[in-house]
């Protein structure tokens, strides 16, 4: 029998047909849908951004007023959530809680599998869609205040999606224009393709387990290093450096130890990323205006950004979404362990978009290997093995 080809990381390996989003990598350009995510960002909010990635279509007045009035609705978690929260280590990272949290929603809205009427029914996806991406801020907002020994604040209904994830982590009135930068880091992390949690997503889905199985290997996907749990380094790396001086330094001997640099690469850019450089810009504009400090870390990521290109540009490694985003939440007052929670709140919407069209035209995912172990070996009893056995 042929050998299977095999490719580390199934680089260039198309996994699935998918009309949800596309990448230009080369020319770094991003769109959901078809409508490029800077105008996204310039005209529509997270709301309408999630809807459009689970329905395809830009919804009408009504309809976004609906979803909306939805996520606001269902925000609530079921107090047994918050009793099994309790029993969580506080010292735990937060997408450790996220991940079990999340995961043992199936158990207070059973749907141990779809009926293939259910899975058939695009309200009923929708719906439950709708429901976990309304109750992941919360329950990021609830660890936030639980782990510091506070009650939980409850949601705000007159509040949207950003503004009231803001108020559930401070307890106080969100400023619009933290709401706002909050609300473009959500449209810009919602969806992007085939990346390490979406494929995760695509695996989970195909056995027909219930949705939050599919988030849950979600979250404790995006929380590894390489992916999300980027953004959070970022910020430990910036603070580790500790001044513009410090910068050439701090990359010649990561570069020499062969060390990655975080926030930097990407499998499929080769260029900058284009959502850094939304953020980069976004961040700019609120500190000229006076919204955000200019801090001593955002001058550290710029002549970060401008020495690691001179270095790593000419290998297409460019800033990532991860470099930049981190520090705008900084900036925000935000713990850097949340970080990544918010990256999985936004990229819940992407995520759940994949499954419906997984489910819509399913098959089970059964990949095959290139197998380099032993053959044929004589089995020895325990009492006949030689210490080098051991
Ligand atoms: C939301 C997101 O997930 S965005 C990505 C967030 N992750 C990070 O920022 C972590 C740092 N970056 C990386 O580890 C990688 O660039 C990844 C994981 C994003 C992409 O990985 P891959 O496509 O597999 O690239 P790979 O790791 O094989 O790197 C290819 C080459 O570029 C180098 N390289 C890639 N990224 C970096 C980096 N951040 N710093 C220094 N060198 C790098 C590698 O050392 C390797 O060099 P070599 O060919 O001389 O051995
Ligand atoms: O696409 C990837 O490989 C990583 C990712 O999720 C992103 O950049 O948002």
């Amino acid at each position: 029998m042929a050998e299977p080809n095999f490719t580390p990381g199934l680089e260039g390996v198309a996994a699935t047909h998918s009309s949800i989003s596309n990448i230009d990598g080369v020319a770094g350009l991003l769109s959901y849908r078809g409508f490029a995510i800077a105008d996204l960002v310039a005209h529509s909010s997270f709301e309408e951004v999630a809807l459009l990635l689970l329905d395809g279509v830009l919804p009408s007045a009504a309809g976004l007023g609906e979803f909306d009035r939805g996520l606001r609705t269902h925000r609530q978690v079921k107090y047994n959530v918050r009793e099994i929260m309790k029993f969580m280590p506080v010292t735990g990272h937060p997408m450790d809680m996220l991940h079990c949290a999340v995961a043992s929603l199936g158990m207070f809205y059973p749907q141990q599998e779809l009926s293939d009427a259910e899975r058939e029914n695009t309200l009923h996806l929708d719906a439950m869609a709708m429901r976990i991406i309304a109750r992941m801020p919360t329950i990021v907002a609830m660890w936030e205040q639980m782990r510091f020994g506070n009650d939980p604040i409850p949601p705000r209904p007159d509040l949207g999606h950003a503004a009231n994830f803001l108020y559930m982590i401070s307890g106080r009135e969100p400023d619009p224009a933290f709401a706002k930068i909050l609300d473009t880091c959500l449209i810009l992390h919602a969806e992007h393709t085939i990346n390490a949690s979406t494929f995760s997503v695509l695996v989970t889905s195909s056995t027909l387990t219930n949705p939050y199985h599919v988030i849950g290997g979600a979250i404790g996907t995006l929380a590894g290093p390489l992916h999300g749990g980027a953004n959070q380094k970022v910020i430990e790396m910036l603070e580790e450096i500790g001044s513009v001086q410090r910068v050439g330094a701090y990359l010649d001997e990561r570069m020499a130890n062969k060390d990655k640099i975080w926030g930097f690469g990407h499998r499929v850019y080769k260029t900058r990323d284009p959502r850094a450089a939304i953020l980069k810009d976004t961040m700019e504009e609120l500190a000229s205006h006076g919204h955000l400090r200019h801090s001593r870390l955002f001058e550290i990521a710029i002549e970060m950004e401008r020495q690691a290109t001179e270095r790593l540009g000419p290998k297409g490694i460019h800033a990532n979404v991860d470099f930049y985003s981190g520090v705008l939440y900084h900036e925000m007052g935000i713990k850097a362990d949340l970080f990544t929670p918010i990256f999985a709140m936004a990229r819940s919407a992407g995520w759940l978009a994949h499954w419906r069209e997984q489910l819509a035209d399913n098959r089970i995912f059964r990949p095959t290997q290139v197998y380099t172990g032993e053959q044929s070996q004589h089995y020895v009893p325990v009492a006949e093995r030689s210490r080098k056995n051991v």
